[in-house]
């Protein structure tokens, strides 16, 4: 059994064409699937539909072999802007989701600042978010999607507004999350290099479909000097000849897992 299992998923609204189509995917625990595609292939909506924020108008999306019909503490979601909330201190930022269903203790407050710690962030708890910069009100939304234990996260191109140094210390800040193992991460963005240096495995979506996907044989863990090495460049050539449309392969997507 996989931990996430996409069965011929499609999803459209009302009458109007598929946004997206007959999606057959697999993700085993633990695992970092990546997916790539251009502006308007459908990448927010697929995940939308894991996400259980929106439901599959055809086929069918499982975790741990139970279908999802409505978000849950089980999957969690970070979005592409920080989306923090200006008039709570940091630390009860990252405690939202909890707060939002009970009353929060010392022990969740002593988790919220270890998580702080985590995205390298240590002692920011009293802060507000426009005392912060944009990297570090990411990192405070990642915290917070953390915050309930998710066994699987999700990522909407998280980084996209971010200058380039500052992403690539939080992508390596999401390998040492990664690193302590346990969740699973599904994570959308347009930059083929991030989705290589992160990633198990990358599908590429086009026109509401997947049209390609690559398993990542580098080795863990990566440093900054893998985005230089051969492989590295050898895999972003055969993601970009895919986006555009150049080679075509095997389906579905399953983890050897
Ligand atoms: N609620 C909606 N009503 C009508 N069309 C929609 C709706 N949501 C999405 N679409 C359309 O579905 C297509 C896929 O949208 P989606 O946001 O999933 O793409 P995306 O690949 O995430 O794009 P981007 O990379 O620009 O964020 C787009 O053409 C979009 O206009």
């Amino acid at each position: 059994m996989s931990f996430v299992a996409i069965d011929g998923a499609g999803y459209a609204i009302g009458n109007g064409p598929a946004i997206v189509e007959d999606i057959d995917w697999r993700i085993g625990e633990g695992e970092f699937h990546c997916l790539v595609g251009r502006s308007g292939c459908g990448k927010t909506t697929l995940l939308k539909l894991a996400a259980g924020l929106l439901l599959p108008t055809s086929g069918s999306i499982r975790i741990r072999d139970r279908a999802v019909s409505e978000p849950s503490a089980e999957v969690g979601f970070v979005f592409q802007a920080p989306t923090l909330l200006d008039w709570l201190p940091v630390i009860d930022n990252i405690l939202l989701p909890l707060s939002l269903k009970r009353r929060v203790g010392p022990q969740d407050r002593r988790r919220a600042e270890e998580l702080l710690a985590l995205v390298a962030m240590p002692g920011l708890g009293a802060r507000y978010p426009r005392e912060l910069s944009g990297g570090q009100q990411s990192r405070v939304a990642i915290a917070r999607a953390l915050v309930t234990d998710p066994a699987l996260l999700l990522f909407d191109e998280p980084f996209a507004a971010l200058d380039a140094i500052t992403r690539e210390e939080l992508q390596d800040d999401l390998l040492r999350l990664c690193g302590r193992g346990g969740t699973t991460m599904l994570f959308v963005t347009h930059d083929i290099a991030e989705a290589v240096y992160l990633a198990d495995r990358v599908a590429v979506m086009a026109g509401g479909r997947l049209c390609h996907d690559l398993r990542i044989d580098l080795p863990r863990p990566r440093g900054r000097d893998v985005r230089y090495a051969p492989r590295f460049t050898a895999l972003c050539r055969e993601l970009r000849r895919a986006m555009d449309g150049g080679a075509v392969a095997a389906m579905p997507l399953d983890a050897a897992s």
